[in-house]
């Protein structure tokens, strides 16, 4: 078991009479990839604002390798590097010029401001003013800044909002390769396929509250009808003969049957299904982030109306 890196306890932030966070406490381990998920308005970006220390949080504690964090605490914030929602950058300055700026502030070597340019695919646009720069461009150099330290731990807020698919894909494959390279990865996203990529945990939240928890694995495991096995045979296939040799809920399709099962059931119904001779097509759909997501999302909906 690894050390967390970061420690969120009791963390509240209430605006006016509204509790934006409403008492969530969750540990981050070193090393992890972890993402937070929810819907609009749901409290993420509030969350992670004050795991940065940008806003000061109402109640709680928060503390990254052991260290307080609290806006404008210079110690706590060595230990991170961040890439807001939206950036805010000088739009006179170039792309270069903006990097040694921030490169300037936290004293880090040039080599950085090239590497990081290439990472991100801006060498080429170096001179270029970033008040010109597309949305995804913008972006891009956002988070070529937040690459500039080598921090152990990276803090994203929807690290792929507006770029395409290109662009969106290699971001992916820098994460992991931080990662992979030991690298603390905390980020929020909308896209559920990106999480699943990526995440080892995830955290839902609704309303300001932390409503899941978990490794995606295990809450695959949790969710109800895990994986689905879509079975077609060759000629007329005898109905009580499937349902005799097979005891798993079983729905009759057009041309096809849809078997239910827990993910520990499926070799056991794939051995099952073996038996019969005239199988012309096998078909598994395993339970995604999305099904999950929605369940518990739905659950919820359903509990508060
Ligand atoms: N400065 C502020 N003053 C008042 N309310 C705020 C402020 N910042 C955020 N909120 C409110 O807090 C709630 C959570 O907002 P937050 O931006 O954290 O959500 P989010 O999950 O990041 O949403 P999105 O996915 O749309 O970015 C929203 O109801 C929002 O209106």
């Amino acid at each position: 078991m690894t050390d967390p890196i970061v420690c969120i306890t009791n963390v509240k932030k209430i605006y006016g009479k509204k509790e934006v966070v409403k008492n969530i406490s969750l540990s981050i381990n070193q090393g992890e990839i972890f993402a937070l998920l929810g819907h609009n308005g749901a409290g993420k970006s509030t969350l992670i604002k004050m795991l940065t220390g940008l806003i000061q949080k109402s109640s709680g504690q928060i503390s990254i390798n052991g260290i307080d964090v609290a806006p404008f605490q210079k110690n706590a914030k060595q230990q991170f590097s961040y890439l807001p929602e939206i950036m805010a950058l000088y739009p006179h300055l170039t792309a270069k010029e903006t990097l040694h700026f921030f490169a300037e502030l936290q004293n880090i070597p040039e080599k950085n401001e090239d590497e990081v340019l290439e990472i991100v695919g801006l060498s080429d646009y170096k001179n270029q003013k970033v008040g010109d720069f597309s949305k995804g461009m913008t972006q891009r150099i956002g988070f070529a800044i937040a690459l500039l330290p080598k921090s152990p731990l990276l803090i994203l807020d929807e690290p792929t909002s507006g770029l395409d698919p290109f662009w969106a894909i290699q971001f992916k494959k820098v994460i992991k390769h931080l990662n992979e390279e030991g690298t603390t990865i905390v980020f929020a996203s909308h896209i559920l396929s990106e999480v699943e990529d990526l995440a080892d945990r995830v955290g839902i939240m609704s309303d300001g509250e932390l409503v899941a928890l978990g490794n995606i694995q295990d809450l695959k495991r949790n969710a109800k009808d895990e994986v689905k096995i879509k079975v077609s045979f060759k000629g007329i296939q005898d109905v009580a003969e499937l349902t005799n040799k097979l005891s798993y809920p079983i729905e009759v399709q057009k041309d096809s049957y849809i078997l239910s099962c827990t993910y520990d059931e499926k070799l056991e119904a794939l051995k099952a299904l073996q038996s019969f001779e005239n199988i012309k097509d096998i078909e598994i759909k395993e339970v995604t982030l999305e099904d999950i997501y929605h369940e518990i999302l739905t659950k919820r909906y359903a509990m508060n109306a």
